[in-house]
């Protein structure tokens, strides 16, 4: 069984993606950019019974899923103690008997995603894993300081030992079309990041249409964005099967127009290890497997790898454990 799931659930080996350099806005392909409300939500509302995975196919699925999750914790009263324990489990994700059972020993998870102020306590926590850390950055999560110290944080944050940056748009610039001044932030956050990755979120639950999403999605790619996210995890909806397929149809379309491959992040609310799996099988469906490894794909979460070990363990043992026995992550 172990030597099974591990094969079925490998990492590739590390990738060399090149960088989406971004484009000229092209505001022509922006105003044809069209969403299908109902269209897409019938085909959402029949995903998560179309594709069960059972058994050893779940548990390396599962697997697979914990390789892509950004670890995260984003509350007022994070301490260093919590993120150092949060950077234990992103090193050991699940515990060594489960892990050496499945034969995964050395699975980590993705990243660990942070405030600004923990950058430091995370890099240290994760030194020698080679575990990238991502901060959320431009006044996350409203998005709304003063431009000029928008960048700065980013810049602060790179200096600090981030390699992945998460930035917040200006849901105005959507809401009232201003095309190319979304793009010009856009544009302007890539820059400050230098080599750090930048993850554009556009906070879905605050840009009132599915086309909106599918129009900043694009513009926000044709800017640079290395990954667009769907949240920030605080807006009052957040990640959703409508939302995640429009995103990503938009990043095929991107891709298919320039060559270049831009990764996707849903965040905020995915809780359930049987909801990634349908995230996972979307993502295959609809942009194959290429896009099911770390630097093309992740999920934002806080509280999905603890889950994910309940089924495990389950799997392994054919019990389930008490929730609380996993609470962090
Ligand atoms: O970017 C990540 C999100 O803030 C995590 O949201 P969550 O706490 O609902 O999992």
């Amino acid at each position: 069984m172990e030597s099974q799931i591990a094969e079925r659930s490998a990492q590739l080996p590390q990738l060399a993606e090149p960088r989406n350099p971004g484009m000229e806005l092209d505001l022509d392909w922006v105003a044809a950019v069209q969403a299908n409300t109902s269209a897409i939500e019938r085909r959402c509302a029949t995903l998560p019974g179309r594709r069960s995975v059972k058994k050893d196919h779940q548990a390396a699925w599962l697997l697979k899923a914990i390789s892509l999750i950004d670890l995260t914790t984003l509350s007022g009263d994070d301490t260093e103690g919590r993120v150092r324990r949060l950077c234990a489990k992103a090193r050991q994700p699940v515990s060594s008997g489960l892990l050496r059972t499945l034969g995964m020993e050395g699975l980590t998870t993705g990243a660990v995603c942070v405030y600004h102020d923990m950058i430091p306590t995370a890099v240290n926590a994760l030194e020698g894993t080679g575990i990238p850390v991502a901060a959320v950055s431009t006044g996350f999560p409203a998005g709304l300081s003063p431009f000029r110290l928008r960048l700065a944080e980013i810049e602060e944050s790179v200096k600090d030992g981030a390699e992945e940056i998460d930035i917040v748009i200006t849901r105005r610039h959507v809401l009232q079309g201003n095309w190319q001044e979304l793009y010009d932030e856009m544009k302007a956050f890539r820059q400050a990041c230098g080599e750090a990755h930048v993850k554009a979120i556009l906070a879905t639950g605050e840009l009132g249409s599915l086309r909106n999403v599918a129009r900043a999605s694009l513009v926000c790619m044709m800017a640079g964005a290395d990954f667009i996210k769907t949240s920030t995890g605080k807006e009052s909806v957040n990640a959703t099967l409508p939302v995640s397929l429009v995103m990503i149809r938009a990043i095929r379309d991107y891709y298919e127009r320039t060559g270049y491959r831009v990764g996707y992040k849903p965040a905020g609310g995915i809780s359930k290890a049987k909801d990634a799996l349908v995230y996972l099988a979307l993502m295959k469906d609809e942009l194959g497997g290429r896009w099911l490894q770390p630097d093309l794909f992740r999920f934002g979460a806080s509280s999905l790898l603890g889950d994910i070990e309940r089924q495990l363990e389950h799997h392994v043992t054919g019990a389930y454990s008490a929730g609380y026995r996993h609470a962090m992550g």
